[in-house]
């Protein structure tokens, strides 16, 4: 038997109302018959436009955050909305795919140690069971994004950076092995450094755990970099897709074109591009 896709997208629609208050108003697609296909094989999937253009609503979709209007998401075959009856269970979807979002210090409360989120993750997922199964899953984790249970113990937000609370919500994401990870902007509030680092981290995830990314963004370098396909995004529409060297270094879209000259670019190179190859992966 062939392994089934693991994420397909088909004519997804999403409609809200713009103005008028509760009855009044226009409605219109902030994300406008969407069709998009990510294989069973590991492969990052960027997802690129202009604020405004629909990429978080199309993330929410996919995360169950917000109902289609019309058309339908499956993961791994299995419709993710719908009747509870013929919809993916609440369990295994909670499991094959996870969210990183642009604020790690969102994603974490501040009164209570980080670790905590982490085990209580690893318990909720049913990933393990007893205390030293749980934190054998935690550190195996922390460990794939340069970290460890020994260096997260005990410690607040406050006493991280940014770039390692993102790097800890990535190893969040990867406790119960997913399939599929949904990034919403998770490098745009990290500064450039790091980005380049947790770029890396995630190119070296879906190498050695054969996990998918569906990766969204604004920045064409480090989705040029990171990934196996590229879709251009604007006012709800994928308007382009393809290699990011067919999407990006010749561009059919003027929309594209338009994106691709706003980033500074030396004799014709992007700087950004060579850096984030050279950046290595935190020890
Ligand atoms: N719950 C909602 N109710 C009404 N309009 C909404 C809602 N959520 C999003 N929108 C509108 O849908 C459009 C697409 O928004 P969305 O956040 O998906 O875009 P985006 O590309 O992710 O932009 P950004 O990067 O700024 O978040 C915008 O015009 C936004 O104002």
């Amino acid at each position: 038997m062939t392994e089934p896709n693991v994420l397909e997208m088909t004519g997804l629609t999403r409609l809200f109302r713009k103005g008028g208050g509760l009855f009044g108003g226009k409605s219109f697609a902030a994300v406008d018959d969407v069709t998009f296909t990510l294989p069973a094989e590991p492969c990052v999937s960027s997802i690129v436009g202009e604020s405004g253009s629909g990429k978080t609503t199309l993330a929410r979709m996919l995360l169950r955050l917000v109902t289609p209007t019309s058309g339908e998401i499956r993961l791994l075959g299995r419709p993710v909305h719908g009747q509870k009856t013929e919809r993916i269970d609440d369990m295994s979807f909670r499991r094959q795919v996870q969210p990183i979002f642009q604020n790690p210090f969102e994603a974490f409360s501040a009164y209570l140690p980080v670790i905590d989120y982490l085990r209580a993750t690893a318990r909720n997922l049913e990933v393990a069971e007893g205390a030293r199964a749980v934190d054998a899953e935690v550190d195996r984790a922390l460990r794939m994004v340069g970290l460890s249970l020994a260096r997260v113990e005990g410690k607040f937000i406050r006493q991280f950076s940014g770039g390692e609370l993102q790097r800890i919500s990535v190893a969040r994401a990867l406790i119960p092995r997913p399939r599929l990870i949904v990034a919403d902007e998770p490098v745009s509030m990290v500064d450039a450094s790091l980005r380049m680092s947790i770029v890396n981290i995630f190119k070296r995830i879906k190498d050695e755990e054969g996990i998918s990314f569906v990766y969204i963004t604004h920045d064409l370098s480090t989705a040029y970099y990171l990934s196996d396909r590229v879709s251009i995004m604007n006012k709800g529409r994928i308007i382009e897709s393809g290699t990011p060297a067919d999407v990006l270094d010749d561009p059919a879209e003027a929309y594209t074109q338009e994106l691709m000259n706003a980033v500074p670019r030396v004799n014709d190179r992007w700087p950004e591009i060579d850096r984030l190859k050279a950046a290595s992966v935190p020890a």
